[in-house]
């Protein structure tokens, strides 16, 4: 059986980027992963001011739309860095949420999909050929944690 999630408020929507689950990384508090992620495209960049102006808005959507907003210009290592930084904000969430950790954690050995009509990277695209990305973080992030606990439980 596989796993297919997309939007928040549809099964396993706390599995999205968009699900309102905070997290706090380097002192700062950010409302979701998506803040987290698409602040990140500007770090270092010329006018920063961009950053705190994703991290304050209303609604994940705003931030994406935002930190997508083709009249500005994102980091140029954006590429090479987006991978890590995405999976340290999704491990973070998952470490600080234990109800949805423990949603995470009940999936066993599912392959987890973000089926995304959309997004050919972070998900499978309207053909489901695209590399899930997103997907396969989440059963990355899944091991860690199941590593760490099972860590703890013998120490
Ligand atoms: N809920 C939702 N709506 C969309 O429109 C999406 N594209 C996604 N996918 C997420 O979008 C983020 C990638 O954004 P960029 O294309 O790199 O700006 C990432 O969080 C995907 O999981 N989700």
């Amino acid at each position: 059986m596989t796993i297919y999630f997309y939007k928040v408020d549809e099964p396993y929507g706390c599995f999205s980027n968009f699900s309102l689950h905070g997290i706090r990384r380097k002192g700062l508090h950010w409302p979701t992963v998506e803040h987290y992620y698409q602040a990140h495209k500007f770090i270092g960049v010329e006018d920063e001011s961009i950053i705190t102006e994703i991290r304050n808005a209303p609604t994940p959507d705003e931030a994406a739309k935002l930190g997508r907003d083709p009249s500005r210009t994102a980091r140029s290592n954006w590429d090479w860095v987006k991978l890590g930084i995405m999976r340290e904000a999704v491990l973070t969430k998952f470490l600080t949420h234990l109800d949805i950790q423990a949603i995470l954690l009940a999936t066993e050995d599912l392959t987890i999909v973000e089926d995304s009509p959309t997004d050919y990277f972070w998900g499978c695209g309207a053909d489901r050929t695209g590399p899930n990305h997103l997907g396969q973080m989440l059963m990355s992030v899944r091991e860690e944690i199941r590593g760490r606990l099972q860590e703890k439980e013998s120490s």
